[in-house]
């Protein structure tokens, strides 16, 4: 298991870095660790830190007895007693350490998301980033999209000392009770985390907060894994395998193929979607009411 996540680890870098310049990726022996060095330096460290970190990786140590009938909804429960939610509120030092890993992948993905998918926010004049972190991604679309209102909705000790701007606005909220109402909802690594169950709740509510229904251009907005897509690169599918196994041992989560998503925008009453592959191991989804 020790080596498998280390490979998932490596590749994760290595995948990142296919955003860089080109002549900045590196080739062959030794990959890894330039890779690291490189992102070391352009402060993409969190995801090593996360990764290997004491309370994230212990869980691990965990996930055989769980699968075998061990206590707790995940092998982090199982570990540590509480979710990783519950954890995080306790333990503001491992919650930021999180959200920082969070934001400093949101720094590669927000900037090939508005240069590469800029159709995707045609006709848009608001956009909610849900569970949208310390907002990078909704701040880069502000910066791209000055007509475009953006609001993150995250729970109180993530948005707490966020700065909103003219066009970009912080709401302390729990996605499960209320979404604030936009033309698109932006749902980034969040519904990975969520049993099929709750992840119907939730796009129930975003469907809900869709201003522009009835073919005005409303819309879903899901970054996420889709597995057995055709045409993947190995590293992308090992990447994406190990990220099924991080999700399920960290919130008792999971990647889904294409016929899994369908299911869950039928069961919330979505009437059609699109897959966008232009992010790597991810993709985004448009899904519409
Ligand atoms: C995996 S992170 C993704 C963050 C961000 N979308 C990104 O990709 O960088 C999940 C986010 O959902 C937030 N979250 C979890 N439960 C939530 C809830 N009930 N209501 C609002 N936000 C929640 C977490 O605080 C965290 O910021």
């Amino acid at each position: 298991m020790r080596i498998l996540v280390h490979n998932g680890f490596f590749t994760l870098q290595k995948i990142h870095c296919e955003h860089l310049p080109e002549e900045e990726q590196d080739e062959g022996e030794g990959y890894a660790l330039t890779t690291i060095s490189k992102l070391l330096l352009k402060n993409y460290w969190f995801f090593p830190i996360l990764f290997l970190g004491h309370e994230l990786f212990q869980p691990w140590q965990s996930l055989s007895n769980w699968l075998k009938g061990g206590d707790g909804n995940s092998p982090f429960e199982a570990a540590h007693g509480k979710s990783l939610w519950e954890f995080g509120l306790e333990k503001l030092d491992v919650a930021n350490l999180f959200n920082e890993a969070m934001a400093a992948d949101s720094i590669v993905v927000s900037s090939v998301f508005v240069t590469k998918c800029k159709d995707i926010f045609k006709g848009l004049t608001s956009v909610v980033d849900v569970g949208g972190g310390f907002g990078i991604m909704a701040r880069v679309i502000a910066e791209t999209f000055p007509h475009i209102k953006c609001t993150v909705l995250d729970l109180p000790h993530v948005v707490a000392s966020c700065k909103g701007t003219e066009n970009l606005e912080f709401v302390a909220g729990d996605m499960f009770q209320a979404i604030p109402s936009a033309d698109a909802l932006l749902l980034k690594w969040i519904l990975h985390e969520m049993t099929d169950e709750d992840c119907v709740k939730i796009l129930k509510r975003c469907r809900e907060a869709i201003l522009s229904k009835e073919n005005k251009g409303g819309k879903v907005i899901i970054i996420d894994i889709v597995l057995d897509l055709q045409g993947g690169k190995p590293e992308s599918v090992e990447l994406q395998l190990f990220l099924d196994l991080q999700l399920m041992v960290d919130v008792n989560g999971k990647q889904r193929t294409e016929s899994e998503w369908k299911k869950l925008f039928e069961d919330s009453g979505f009437t059609s979607y699109k897959i966008t592959n232009v992010l790597s191991f991810r993709s985004v989804i448009e899904v519409f009411p």
